[in-house]
């Protein structure tokens, strides 16, 4: 595939007001992006190297990474890399050498996962090649019992009016996003603790209403949904739900799935783990199994189609997105954005005061867009000054990041 032209960098069509904030870095002791780098990062290397018999050489890669990633300055890939230039027009060509902890946020997580990728041989050649160094986690929770437990469920819903099932769906959707692995590591160590907080809702932005006003209405089956996926497991379960009940009640005729390329952020979704997450609703019992077969039926027949653009590993927020891209977001009906990471990319990796309007900060976007997504980082737009008094008024800032708090917002 030939390489993509250089986006502008940072949201240059983003210009909802001028000056911008100031983009996220992690060099702030204390903040939760200095503890991505210094903590959830040197715990992902670990577990990796756990859940997998990798060889000396590898481990020698995983520690060589903890190390630089730590201690020392940015490396570039491998000049040989098949990406080597497109991540250099991303920036390692700017900030080769630099501390990990002085460069965008953004930036630095997304490569941290690219140099994973090296470190444990995904690219090759030789036995690692392709082996996901994530699987062994994404396997394990697909087949918790939690995810039979959800899965039963389903059986309930069986009866219920299409709408309020719609609406169950979505909900299940929006909070599956708390099914991150990444973020549980942090979880596990207390980092991501807490309650909502009384008096604060759960829901700090609910724009379902608008969202099922801009989808087709059932039995005309004309709309062309993409989906920019997020995890995949107990996240892509729900989504995929969600799918079949958009397609086979007619409100959709196409569903495009972005999921991402190669391994990611942990448990990001790739096209293995949709075909791992289908043949794990059909070979399930009761109402599970049907949405399975329908969805393998959707898969074989293209209404449902999987698209890996390399843009959506990129350290880049949506602003800069090349203009494939932006065409076939611009043909949809509607595009729905999964998650925190893609929210973060969606509106820009920035101190936006939190009442800055979403529609602002998504004006560049070209069609109809909308956010299913737990709050886990500190960025936020779009929420009233009531919602945010009540969020502050809480006491601690921990409803940003701790995954106790979601929204879903729409820009029409
Ligand atoms: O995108 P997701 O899966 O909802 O969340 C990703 C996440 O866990 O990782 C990032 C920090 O490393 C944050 O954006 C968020 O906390």
């Amino acid at each position: 595939m030939p390489e993509p032209a250089p986006p502008p960098r940072y949201g240059a069509r983003m210009t909802p007001r001028a000056p911008l904030p100031p983009v996220l870095l992690g060099d702030e002791p204390g903040s939760f992006p200095y503890s991505v780098l210094a903590e959830r990062h040197p715990a992902i290397i670990r577990q990796v190297a756990e859940d997998t018999p990798y060889d000396p050489e590898r481990r020698r890669a995983l520690d060589a990474l903890l190390e630089e990633c730590l201690h020392g300055g940015i490396a570039p890939l491998p000049a040989d890399a098949p990406d080597h230039d497109r991540w250099a027009a991303w920036g390692t060509d700017e900030y080769r050498g630099r501390s990990w902890f002085e460069v965008p946020w953004l930036w630095s997580e997304s490569y941290f996962y690219r140099r994973l990728l090296d470190a444990t041989g995904w690219y090759g050649p030789g036995p690692w090649q392709g082996v996901d160094p994530f699987r062994p986690a994404k396997l394990a929770e697909l087949h918790a019992p939690e995810t039979d437990a959800e899965l039963a469920a389903l059986d309930r819903l069986t009866g219920l009016p299409a709408g309020r099932r719609a609406a169950a769906l979505l909900h299940g959707s929006l909070w599956g996003n708390r099914a991150d692995l990444g973020f549980r590591l942090s979880a596990a160590s207390g980092a991501a603790a807490g309650t909502t907080g009384a008096g604060a809702p759960p829901l700090v932005a609910d724009d379902s209403e608008r969202l099922w006003s801009l989808l087709p209405p059932p039995g005309t089956g004309t709309g062309t949904l993409c989906l920019v996926a997020d995890n995949a497991g107990r996240e892509l379960v729900p989504d995929l739900l969600l799918v079949d009940h958009l397609l086979t009640h007619g409100h959709l005729g196409r569903v495009l799935l972005h999921v991402k390329p190669h391994p990611y952020y942990v448990s990001d979704a790739t096209s293995a783990d949709v075909l791992d997450a289908v043949r794990r609703l059909a070979g399930a019992t009761g109402a599970a199994a049907g949405y399975g077969r329908r969805l393998g039926s959707a898969l074989a027949d293209g209404r449902l189609t999987v698209r890996v653009h390399p843009f959506s590993c990129a350290p880049l927020p949506y602003a800069d997105a090349p203009e494939d891209l932006r065409a076939e977001f611009a043909a949809a009906t509607l595009t729905v954005f999964k998650g925190d990471l893609n929210y973060r990319r969606l509106v820009g990796d920035r101190r936006w005061p939190p009442t800055t309007p979403f529609a602002d900060v998504t004006a560049y976007f070209p069609g109809p867009v909308a956010a299913l997504r737990t709050l886990k980082s500190d960025v936020i737009t779009g929420l009233d000054p009531a919602t945010e008094a009540a969020l502050d008024a809480t006491g601690r800032q921990r409803w940003r990041t701790g995954g106790t708090h979601a929204l879903i917002q729409v820009r029409a």
